[in-house]
């Protein structure tokens, strides 16, 4: 069954420490060129990024693609080294940790990708692939054990134990999926990153993945960080919601809070692009001019506001902090000051 959202969303906030938290995080990718391959510029992935991940809870980073959201995934698996910041889990410094110290909190953090076609190795059997985060952590003793664990994930995530024997290109996308979510839980982990686990699937197959993921979370008190594009496939399944744009979070809060009433231009933009089905949820579409700005040169103060419908003079000049604008909800918005 799946979990209910709205008490999981009680127990992110009351206060009990975070499982992980991100403070000041800063990513930047130095641009090389030229013969004697000096950095010619810098492109600004990720800036200023702070966010807390509750245990038990789900919590999606949205936004344009470019805006940052696999950056932070990857920080956060220890994939990339921070150009600042701070990351912890369970209140424990891991962006400084390297080799031998760093493999524990590794096996307490995995990740789905994106593609089922590219993410599995398609020389490896389904039981070498999910079997190897089992072995590269020492999780079973005897070859027999770590069979059996794999028969038992693939049985967890909606597969026959007979797939252990089959090759990758012998499953449709959906039971790729599956497999690739069998691995990620094989380590046994307390946090999945999710990075558009599901925007390479067809729309009901990503709903039997989606509730796949609920389940698993409910039972297992999984924390996820469910990165996607699309408000739309979110809105059923996450607790909270963090809005991205050109590298800095404009927006978080709890799932209906964004949902009913957004806070912030870039949020409300986005939100009036996604589908209803109830008349009365419908919103005007509002169509923002112009392109994201380059990472390279993004614009003073307020990185929206060469899109904003609603810029003034301040906006160029000053960064807008995330303010709070209601219980759990913040935004960085300079209108949010004056209303
Ligand atoms: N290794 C890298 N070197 C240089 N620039 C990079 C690197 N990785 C990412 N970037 C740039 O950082 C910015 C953020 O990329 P990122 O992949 O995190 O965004 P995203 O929101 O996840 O988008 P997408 O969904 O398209 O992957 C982009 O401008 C991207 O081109």
């Amino acid at each position: 069954m799946a979990p209910s959202l709205e008490r999981s969303t009680a127990a992110a906030t009351t206060g009990e420490a975070p499982l992980v938290s991100v403070d000041g995080l800063v990513k930047h990718f130095p641009i090389h060129g030229g013969l004697l391959g000096r950095t010619k510029g810098t492109v600004q992935a990720v800036n200023d990024v702070s966010f807390d991940l509750a245990r038990g809870e789900t919590l999606s980073l949205v936004g344009e693609s470019g805006c940052g959201k696999s950056t932070v995934g990857k920080c956060l698996l220890g994939l990339t080294p921070l150009t600042a910041g701070e990351i912890r889990l369970d209140g424990v410094r891991i962006d400084t940790l390297a080799g031998r110290a760093l493999k524990p909190m590794r096996r307490r953090m995995s990740t789905v990708f994106q593609d089922p076609f590219s993410s599995l190795n398609p020389r490896m059997r389904v039981k070498e692939i999910v079997a190897e985060p089992i072995r590269a952590h020492g999780l079973a003793r005897t070859a027999a054990a770590r069979e059996a664990r794999v028969g038992d994930l693939l049985e967890r995530v909606g597969l026959s134990r007979a797939a252990m024997g089959r090759m990758p290109h012998q499953f449709s996308g959906g039971q790729r999926q599956r497999i690739g979510i069998a691995r990620a839980l094989a380590s046994e982990p307390d946090v999945i990153v999710c990075d558009e686990a599901v925007s390479a699937l067809d729309v009901s197959v990503q709903a039997q993945i989606i509730n796949l993921m609920m389940d698993l979370q409910a039972e297992l008190g999984l924390s996820l960080l469910f990165i996607s594009h699309d408000l739309a496939v979110v809105e059923h399944m996450t607790h909270r919601v963090a809005v991205m744009y050109l590298g800095r979070i404009v927006e978080v809060a709890p799932r209906r809070a964004i949902f009913a009433g957004p806070k912030h231009p870039y949020t409300e933009a986005l939100l009036s692009a996604v589908p209803m089905v109830e008349p009365e949820k419908r919103r005007e579409r509002i169509v923002l001019s112009g392109d994201v700005p380059s990472p390279i040169a993004p614009p003073s103060g307020c990185v929206f506001r060469t899109r904003c419908p609603h810029a003034f003079d301040r906006c160029a000049a000053e960064v807008p902090p995330l303010r709070p604008v209601g219980a759990g909800h913040h935004a960085a918005c300079h209108l949010n000051e004056t209303a």
